[in-house]
């Protein structure tokens, strides 16, 4: 998918809501645990209640691996159900990789390849041999770690070095020279606010994948405020409040009222800033 495709997307559904599919089993519904595989049951449930309200799903994929096998099974019966069903949207494996070069490419091979993934986050730690072999599929994404969500995103991100340029924005001016507006985004917390008018100061057309409003408590009118461009320029995440809105057989109707309420915000901010009509 191509970044204009992608702003279509958003235009059309106004919405740049993704669902992340953060699925546990210790939270999900109890008679769902008499599924053959409650895991898939209960992520086709989420996704046929809120494709309309959304472009993106963001499968995290410590949900999955921590269950082994299983997980990896349900993983993929989820990615290929999308991929079936709601073509248009735009599928994220939340997996932060990157390693040296040649593992990075099984990585990538990984995500693009054996799952038909559209994007894979990846952690810049390791530089550019570690995050270039993500680069080289047409069409697939890196979205690149750069501020994140939690309270330790101050141990490391913040640092400056004698120039006063912090590491964040390091990582934003120095990963520009490895892919273009259409094959890189960026992560940023939904939590650090008025960072994202310095974030837009380094990286101004790109999109940004933003999670943390809901359960982590990011405001969606401050990320938009400082964060919104020309092509809305953001994918804005959210999961625990969306999935576990109810624990009963009502679940499904529930995710889809607070991803209901998510797009309405998101509608009304996109037409205050005249990207929709
Ligand atoms: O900086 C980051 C990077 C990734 N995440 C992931 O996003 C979701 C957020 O889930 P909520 O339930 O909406 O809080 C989750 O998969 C995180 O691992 C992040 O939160 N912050």
């Amino acid at each position: 998918m191509t970044s204009q495709e992608l702003f279509a997307n958003i235009c059309r559904k106004k919405s740049f809501l993704c669902v992340g599919l953060d699925t546990d089993l210790k939270k999900i519904p109890q008679h769902l645990l008499n599924e053959e595989d409650p895991i898939f049951a209960f992520n086709k449930a989420i996704i046929d209640a809120t494709a309309d309200l959304c472009v993106a799903y963001k499968p995290n994929l410590a949900f999955y691996e921590s269950l082994g096998v299983t997980g990896w099974q349900a993983l993929e019966k989820t990615v290929n159900y999308i991929r079936e069903n709601y073509p248009d949207q735009f599928l994220i494996a939340d997996a932060k990789r990157g390693d040296i070069g040649n593992t990075s490419e099984m990585y990538a091979r990984t995500f693009f390849q054996h799952f038909n993934f559209d994007s894979v986050t990846v952690a810049p730690y390791m530089g550019e041999d570690s995050v270039k072999p993500f680069l080289g599929y047409e069409g697939k994404w890196v979205i690149l770690l750069a501020l994140t969500s939690n309270k330790g995103s101050h141990d490391f991100q913040f640092t400056q070095d004698e120039g006063g340029e912090r590491l964040f924005e390091k990582v934003l001016r120095k990963s520009q020279e490895w892919g273009s507006t259409d094959t890189l985004m960026y992560v940023v917390g939904a939590t650090q606010g008025s960072m994202f008018a310095d974030i837009r100061k380094v990286a101004p057309e790109h999109f940004l994948l933003v999670p943390g409003v809901g359960a982590q408590g990011g405001d969606l009118n401050e990320v938009c405020k400082y964060g919104l461009n020309s092509k809305c320029g953001l994918i804005v995440n959210s999961s625990r409040q969306i999935l576990y809105a109810a624990k009963d057989e009502t679940f499904a109707e529930a995710a889809r009222c607070e991803a209901g309420k998510v797009q309405a915000d998101m509608e009304a901010i996109l037409r205050s800033n005249n990207l929709i009509g």
